[in-house]
């Protein structure tokens, strides 16, 4: 299913600020209903985690955003070939002291991965590994797919990090890298597209397969394509 010809009434949002985890610890199948994948979105504070998650399940960019405390839930169902699937994902907070209480719970049972860090800033890139670090200390196991997102790319006179870097990064662990910007609205389908690939991926429950090392772009994953030049689309 190509993304452009998503229909924007085949999503239904729902947003929760929920101080309980109980909903969130279990992946249950129910034919019935939409399956339910936990999806955690990591990395340093101020990267964007908060306005990129907000942009796929709101489809808009969230002004003036509050540093999160423990985690925020924001869930979106889509039809992917005819199944619903409810993407519930976890938007966790950066800040060491909103955070520490609240580890354990991020990773229990999770799906899907997402380590986020801002283009913009150095820092933030090169904590990418105490993230993974931090993932694998509590047991998510290796087939649980992780990609990493580099965002803030409209900010393009102030970036520090190179596509070329985190690209050769993002190869030595073997993760999918995407570049987008949750604030830029032209890049509202490529951010939709980054968690519409986690989707796919763990509605067939293969593994996402790249070509070759390149940004990846989100069709040819669809497409499984021979022809995988990616370039950033910021
Ligand atoms: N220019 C630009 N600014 C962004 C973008 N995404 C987020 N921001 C800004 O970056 C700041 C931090 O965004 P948040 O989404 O709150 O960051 P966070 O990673 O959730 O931070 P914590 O909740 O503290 O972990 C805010 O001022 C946002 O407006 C983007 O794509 N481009
Ligand atoms: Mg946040």
């Amino acid at each position: 299913m190509a993304i452009e010809n998503k229909r924007e009434e085949e999503f239904h949002t729902v947003f929760s600020r929920n101080d309980s985890l109980e909903l969130s610890c279990h992946h249950e199948y129910d034919p019935a209903k939409a399956r339910i994948f936990k999806i955690i979105v990591i990395g340093d504070s101020n990267v964007g985690k908060t306005c990129l998650t907000y942009r796929f399940c709101g489809g808009t960019f969230l002004k003036n955003p509050e540093a999160t405390i423990g985690v925020d839930f924001r869930e979106r169902t889509v039809e992917l070939d005819g199944e619903s699937i409810k993407l519930q994902i976890w938007d966790t907070a950066g800040q060491e002291r909103f955070r520490k209480s609240m580890v354990e719970h991020y990773y229990r049972s999770v799906h899907a991965v997402i380590f986020v860090y801002d283009v913009t800033s150095l820092t933030s890139f090169h904590s990418i590994p105490d993230w993974i670090e931090e993932c694998s200390r509590h047991s998510v196991g290796p087939l649980v797919p992780r990609i990493m997102v580099g965002n803030k790319c409209d900010l393009r006179d102030r970036r520090e990090v190179p596509t070329s870097a985190a690209q050769r990064f993002a190869d030595s662990y073997n993760f999918p890298l995407f570049e987008t910007s949750a604030k830029d609205p032209a890049e509202k389908e490529h951010v939709d597209a980054i968690f519409l690939t986690l989707a796919y991926r763990l509605k067939s429950h293969k593994p996402l397969r790249l070509k070759q090392p390149s940004v990846s772009n989100v069709t040819q994953l669809w497409n499984q394509s021979e022809q995988d030049e990616g370039t950033c689309q910021c």
